[in-house]
């Protein structure tokens, strides 16, 4: 295993830090720290189209191992007593770890990856940079669980949050200050697939305070559909449960930038609390990823296809592959396609439980990305941590149904959506098909 990977080593190298390492080891200041883990080089960089990166590995292990093996090693065996040995600890580094993040890092076109224990646990350590009395400004629709951790820091942290529709940039541009150290972008949003035109807002961050941080939480997308970092954001992070895996068989998050020091901070907090991602898990990850461009491919396709046979009849469908998407121009001008989350409302909280109860192959869940498809009521759900009189403020329909589409075969996917539109009553029944029959509908 080539040493030159992201996360890790030695603590206790011995060696001077400026002799061997590319960029300072700092903590969350950005304070000095004695030589500590850290790449001794960052990758170098795309040369191929993404279907080939995303299979295509540099380095192995030292048997040239296809697939770089769990190295599931709590510890690490020292060449002396002053320590030299490339990895000490698992949780400071490990090598199937460093391998992922090296090759995500290559994909997400980005200095520096680090990969942790779950989405969640990516939008904490990022967080941590944050100070009392700092300001974030980010949106009002927003993942559950990202609002939930919003919310713990403004009353527990003495972090100021605000919350505004980040689909008018100008609606930002009001709350920035001098004290903003973070604008937190989620595009699409989940689960409005509300557009957020990043490049806008990251200049219009940058200009009231160069040192904030503009972050987007990618997940939605995934580094094959949207590279925020080309946009302007410094720091990229998402979900690696949903797309990168694909297979919901593991929990993982992602954080990327461009600034090494700013990867070294980030890095501190994952060595600190031991929130990196698992031998086991990283493999798992890395293993996913290869499949990420076909698994997607065919959810686009068959979600395509899905939301315009809700829309023809008559669904008020939220998908921005769709030209009804009031930000379809934007989407498209961002992104490389419009992934395979949508949602819709049907007028009546009953009639949609009913559907998502009649569903078959839709499988009752949360999450997204995987190559099986899912229904859920996002305010019951994924949502539910908003609480109700903040759903209610921010326009959120009750009877929202979010749908997540996989890779099964579309003809069978719609026929089961169809089914259970009937069975709910959602649509009324003609000569000529049937039509949706509440107010909700387009
Ligand atoms: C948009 C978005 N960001 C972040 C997360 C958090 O990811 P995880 O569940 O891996 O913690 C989720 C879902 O959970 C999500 O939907
Ligand atoms: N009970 C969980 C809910 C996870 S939602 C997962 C995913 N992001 C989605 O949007 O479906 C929680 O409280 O976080």
């Amino acid at each position: 295993m080539s040493a030159s990977g992201s996360g890790a080593p030695n603590n206790n190298s011995g060696e001077s830090s400026s002799s061997k390492k590319p960029f300072p080891s700092v903590d969350l200041q950005g304070n000095d720290l004695p030589p500590s883990p850290a790449p001794s080089s960052p990758h170098a960089g795309r040369r191929y189209n993404m279907a080939t990166e995303l299979v295509y590995t540099e380095g192995s292990d030292q048997y040239n191992a296809s697939s770089v093996p769990i190295y599931q090693s709590a510890t690490f065996k020292q060449t002396s007593g002053a320590g030299g040995g490339e990895y000490d600890y698992t949780r400071s580094g490990n090598p199937t770890r460093t391998h992922l993040e090296r090759h995500l890092a290559k994909i997400m076109s980005a200095q520096r990856a680090l990969v942790v224990s779950s989405g969640m646990a990516a939008l904490d350590v990022i967080t941590r940079l944050l100070r009392p009395g700092d300001e974030v400004v980010t949106g009002d629709d927003l993942y559950g669980g990202s609002h939930r951790l919003l919310k713990f820091l403004s009353t527990s942290g003495g972090i100021i949050v605000h919350h505004v529709d980040t689909t008018r940039p100008e609606k930002v541009v009001e709350v920035l200050s001098k004290k903003t150290a973070m604008v937190l972008l989620e595009t699409p949003t989940n689960p409005l697939i509300k557009i957020v035109d990043i490049a806008k807002i990251a200049a219009a961050a940058h200009e009231a305070n160069p040192s904030c941080l503009v972050c987007v939480d990618n997940t939605m997308m995934s580094p094959l559909l949207l590279n925020p970092l080309e946009l302007g954001a410094d720091v990229v992070y998402e979900s690696g449960t949903k797309y990168l895996s694909g297979h919901h068989d593991v929990m993982a998050g992602v954080i990327a930038c461009n600034d090494l020091a700013l990867g070294e901070r980030l890095y501190f907090p994952i060595n600190t609390s031991g929130c990196g991602l698992s031998p086991f898990d990283s493999w798992l990850l890395m293993r996913g990823v290869k499949t990420l461009k076909v698994r997607m491919d065919q959810q686009q396709s068959n979600a395509q296809r899905i939301a315009e046979f809700l829309e023809s009849h008559g669904f008020k469908v939220r998908y921005p592959g769709l030209r009804s998407h009031p930000q379809y121009e934007l989407h498209n001008s961002m992104a490389r396609g419009a992934g395979a989350v949508l949602s819709f409302e049907t007028g009546d909280v009953n009639i949609s439980e009913r559907i998502v109860e009649s569903a078959k192959i839709f499988a009752i869940s949360v999450s997204f990305g995987c190559v099986n498809s899912l229904i859920s009521m996002p305010c019951r759900m994924s949502h539910a941590s908003i609480d109700a009189k903040t759903r209610a403020e921010r326009d959120f329909p009750e009877d929202l149904i979010r749908l997540c589409i996989g890779i099964e075969d579309v003809d069978d996917l719609i026929d089961d959506l169809r089914r259970a539109l009937v069975q709910a009553g959602a649509v009324n029944m003609t000569l000529d098909g049937f039509s949706a029959s509440n107010a909700g509908s387009a």
